[in-house]
């Protein structure tokens, strides 16, 4: 693990029969800092997410949460570890039965016991920091738009003032222009906290604006892992093709093969 790695992945390995998913996977985010996994379609992206929240077991490998390793751990201890930990869902995943602002403390009544009124204050300043007034508190999440929506996930995400966050696709369904407000917002909330964050992604222009360190994966490996700004001129031929978005190179399309 590297030193003040906040979530370090160390060879981690994940099959599924004999579908090898996750193949010593590596991958180190530091004290504060942004890294966006980026890569096509089956990748491995949601499954590395779902080793790191314990949704999944890997075979092989290590995950640490804060110098924490937690693969193999008990459930409770492993749960004591992502508390830690916020996580904006790529739909944003709101209780429909709850108000918004019950949405936004869910986690600060519930994991951290905090009571309700103090929480429902919470709520409406975190609400507030992601530009929704409150008059929004007590609005059923299904009146909301997408966009709205997703302001009410990252408000619940960083709830808890976490030091990790996690964001899965975050602007997934999002026109460009609310993609773009969606995103600065990750950015000036999580820089805000101070927080680490793990982003995955499909899209390249919003790992450019939200990321320090950008990787891409390709059959469940990092195949390049840089600084934002130097992906389109790295020179690794994983990356020029994704970026051009181009059928032509190493990345194989399955849907191609004979
Ligand atoms: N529970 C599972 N059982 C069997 N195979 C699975 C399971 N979960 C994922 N896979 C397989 O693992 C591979 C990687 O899936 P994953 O969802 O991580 O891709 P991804 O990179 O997140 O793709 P996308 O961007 O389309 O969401 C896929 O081939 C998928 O079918």
């Amino acid at each position: 693990m590297t030193e003040h790695a906040k979530i370090s992945l160390n060879n981690v390995c994940k099959s599924f029969g004999r579908k090898h998913v996750l193949n010593n996977l590596t991958l180190d985010v530091k004290a504060g800092e942004s890294v966006v996994v980026i890569g096509g379609s089956g990748t491995g992206k949601s499954v590395m997410l779902k080793c790191i929240l314990g949704l999944l077991t890997p075979e092989s490998g290590e995950i640490y949460i804060d110098g924490k390793q937690i693969v193999g751990l008990p459930a409770s201890e492993r749960e004591a570890s992502l508390r830690k930990t916020g996580m904006l869902f790529q739909y944003a995943a709101l209780f429909d039965s709850l108000p918004v602002w019950e949405n936004v403390a869910f986690g600060l009544i519930q994991a951290h016991g905090m009571k309700r009124s103090d929480a429902r204050d919470v709520a409406i300043e975190k609400l507030a920091l992601v530009g929704l007034g409150p008059d929004m508190a007590n609005r059923n999440p299904s009146e909301l738009s997408i966009g709205m929506q997703k302001r009410v996930g990252l408000a619940r995400a960083i709830a808890t003032n976490p030091e990790i966050i996690f964001f899965d696709e975050p602007t997934t369904g999002l026109d460009p222009i609310m993609g773009d407000v969606i995103d600065n917002l990750i950015r000036d909330c999580t820089r805000h906290l101070g927080a680490s964050t793990l982003t995955i992604s499909h899209d390249m222009e919003s790992a450019q604006k939200i990321a320090d360190r950008i990787a891409l994966i390709y059959k469940g490996e990092v195949v390049w892992v840089g600084p934002a700004d130097e992906i389109e001129h790295c020179g690794n031929p994983y990356v020029e093709q994704f970026v051009r978005g181009d059928i032509k190179g190493p990345i194989e399309l399955d849907i191609l093969k004979p």
